[in-house]
């Protein structure tokens, strides 16, 4: 098999002929995958579509036998007949009508059925994707993944299926029934098929581009949105109001215009289906008439002839909707099964070990890292860090201390060389023991809606509210906590809006601390506190430092005094290496550092 193509041409609108089949064949797998638990259901379904529509189709066939046959016997004066044909024709009618009830809360059933489990595959799937997946695909795109995509494909399969397999079994049960009445006319009918099925590949051709490029340009709007409603601090900052008004306008015009495209294109299809089903009932009629002259055809056949065919376009116009529908759904299911079809980058070992008793000594050995397909970032790097060591890595920005720390983490994986804790390679680990002993405390310090307790309880989940004040007070953050307006109930709302910048790093010093890792990784924030909060993150700090391994992206003096070795880095290699005071009186680089921030101080 071919490599996937995930989401890499998720923007190409003209597909070449083997993308195309690739794009195709992964779609059709994806939804044959959500089918196949519900094919008891889908057999269920089936028997009563065909119950349904036989009953349906009986009703001509019996108005039929009820004119030629019937009529004539009560004219001599026999009843029974016309008694059983009338009550053959109720019974039909109320099968007919109870028959279809079942059906559409059967396909309602499928249907819902099988969009809750994609919903909660595209979840899971985008959340299990590696951090590198993440930082090039916008959260945008996944909102329109998750909604305007799978909003397209609820459409289709509420309505488009339910209705098409209805549709196409009363098709052919009506065909059988004008066989059954005059199997020439059948062969007229037969013959419509030609021009109907040039129309359908018609409208297909051209519908196929016009719903994919609908697609991109609809994920387009949404990211643009949220975009913009997530950076709306830089936005207003800016004045980038009007520039996103119109660069918005253009996308949204661009989306009307797409969608006007696709309504005209139906607008020929379904006129089309109706202009040849009214040229098949006037050729019928005309056929028809000259045998009812001819005297080889009865005034009831044709009359049921008459009725079966223009039923039998009827359904033509839901088939219509149905295709247009489907055609739309096909881009949707396109571009969802590339997200599904995308595979994590950071994959965990397929047999992972484990560590007794976690001391937190972290080794690089001839490490090569860059990102995707980047450049070389760490060129053999070497780095060994004992159990227990506070190390701060400093360095001017873009100089690879991040990347250090994302590397210990396993965000990404070393392209050669290797990376060990306590001589075991990261990789070999599984997910929940790496997760359980090595934590990362990012800049952001983000918190989830929710309660200023649950957030700490990240960190240790099933902790109790004791362990969870435990760790409050011992990073200092009781105190504040107890003046929100609910305490530890208190709802920190979006992105912890209730919260300052410091009290939020301390909720999750405490929530690190309550995941008492041997290893910690702390991302520093850059952002400059007061002096009194900068004190209490400081002795919040030193508290959740304790003995355990730490590896501290350094942006202030303070945290830097603390550290027992200071690595200063430079195009992602160490380039001094040494206690804080050795680096001093050594005169380089962080020495040069120190003075400025000395300097800034007074
Ligand atoms: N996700 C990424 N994809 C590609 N390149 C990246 C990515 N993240 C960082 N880089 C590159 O890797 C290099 C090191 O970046 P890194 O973020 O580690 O620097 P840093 O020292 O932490 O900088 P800062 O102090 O500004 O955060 C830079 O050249 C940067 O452009």
């Amino acid at each position: 098999m071919s490599q996937p193509l995930g989401v890499a041409n998720e923007d190409a609108i003209k597909l070449t002929g083997a993308e195309r089949k690739a794009v195709r064949q992964r779609s059709f797998r994806l939804l044959a995958a959500l089918a196949l638990p519900q094919k008891k259901m889908f057999a269920l379904t089936v028997l009563l579509v065909l119950v349904s529509n036989a009953a349906r189709v009986a009703l001509p066939l019996l108005i039929a036998f009820a004119i030629d046959s019937t009529l004539p016997a009560v004219r001599e004066g026999n009843w029974a007949a016309l008694g059983l044909t009338g009550g053959a024709y109720i019974l039909c009618a109320v099968t007919a009508g109870v028959m279809l009830s079942w059906y559409i809360n059967a396909a309602a059933r499928i249907s819902q059925a099988m969009l809750l489990d994609l919903r909660l595959r595209v979840f899971r799937h985008t959340q299990r994707l590696s951090l590198e997946f993440h930082e090039s695909y916008t959260s945008g795109r996944i909102i329109s993944r998750q909604t305007s995509d799978l909003e397209t494909l609820r459409e289709l399969l509420d309505q488009g299926v339910s209705e098409l397999a209805s549709s196409c079994v009363f098709i052919v049960f009506t065909l059988a029934s004008i066989f059954m009445l005059d199997w020439q006319s059948g062969i007229i009918v037969c013959f419509a098929a030609i021009p109907v099925t040039g129309l359908f590949y018609w409208y297909q051709s051209r519908s196929e581009v016009l719903y994919r490029e609908s697609r991109v340009v609809s994920a387009k709007v949404i990211s643009t949105f949220v975009e913009t409603m997530t950076g709306i601090r830089a936005v207003k900052a800016f004045r980038r109001e009007k520039a996103n008004d119109q660069n918005y306008a253009d996308l949204a015009e661009q989306y009307r215009a797409n969608n006007v495209k696709s309504f005209n294109l139906f607008g020929i299809l379904q006129p089309g289906l109706v202009l040849l089903g009214n040229l098949t009932v006037a050729g019928l009629l005309a056929f028809g008439g000259f045998r009812i002259l001819d005297g080889t055809m009865q005034v009831g056949v044709m009359v049921a002839l008459l009725l079966a065919s223009k039923r039998i376009f009827q359904p033509m116009d839901e088939i219509a909707m149905f295709y247009s529908s489907l055609q739309s759904a096909t881009a949707a299911l396109e571009k969802v099964s590339g997200l599904l079809e995308e595979e994590p980058t950071v994959k965990e070992p397929p047999a992972p070990r484990s560590i007794e008793q976690v001391r937190g000594e972290l080794a690089f050995k001839d490490a090569v890292f860059g990102y995707g397909d980047g450049p070389v970032i760490m060129d053999r790097f070497d780095l060994s860090i004992p159990a227990g060591q506070t190390v701060a890595v400093v360095g001017q920005t873009g100089a690879g201390k991040s990347t250090l720390a994302k590397l210990i983490a396993r965000f990404y994986d070393l392209r050669s060389g290797s990376l060990t804790l306590d001589g075991v390679a990261i990789k070999d680990l599984s997910n929940e023991q790496l997760r359980r002993h090595v934590v990362m405390v990012t800049q952001e310090a983000f918190l989830f809606s929710g309660s200023v307790a649950e957030n700490i309880a990240l960190g240790r989940p099933g902790a109790s509210l004791q362990e969870i004040q435990d760790a409050a007070k011992a990073v200092g953050a009781h105190q504040f906590i107890l003046d929100l307006p609910d305490g530890y109930d208190t709802d920190v709302n979006k992105r912890g809006g209730r919260v300052s910048a410091g009290q939020r790093q301390l909720i999750s010093f405490a929530r690190a601390f309550l995941a008492d890792p041997a290893v910690l990784i702390l991302d520093e924030a850059t952002s400059s506190l007061d002096i009194p909060s900068e004190r209490a993150v400081q002795h919040g700090l030193q508290t959740l430092l304790g003995n355990r391994t730490a590896l501290i992206i350094a942006h202030r003096l303070s945290t830097v005094q603390i550290a027992d070795r200071v690595l200063v880095v430079h195009g992602g290699k160490i380039v001094e290496d040494g206690s804080p005071q050795q680096l001093i009186a050594d005169g380089g680089r962080f020495a040069a550092l120190h003075k400025a921030w000395q300097d800034s101080l007074v």
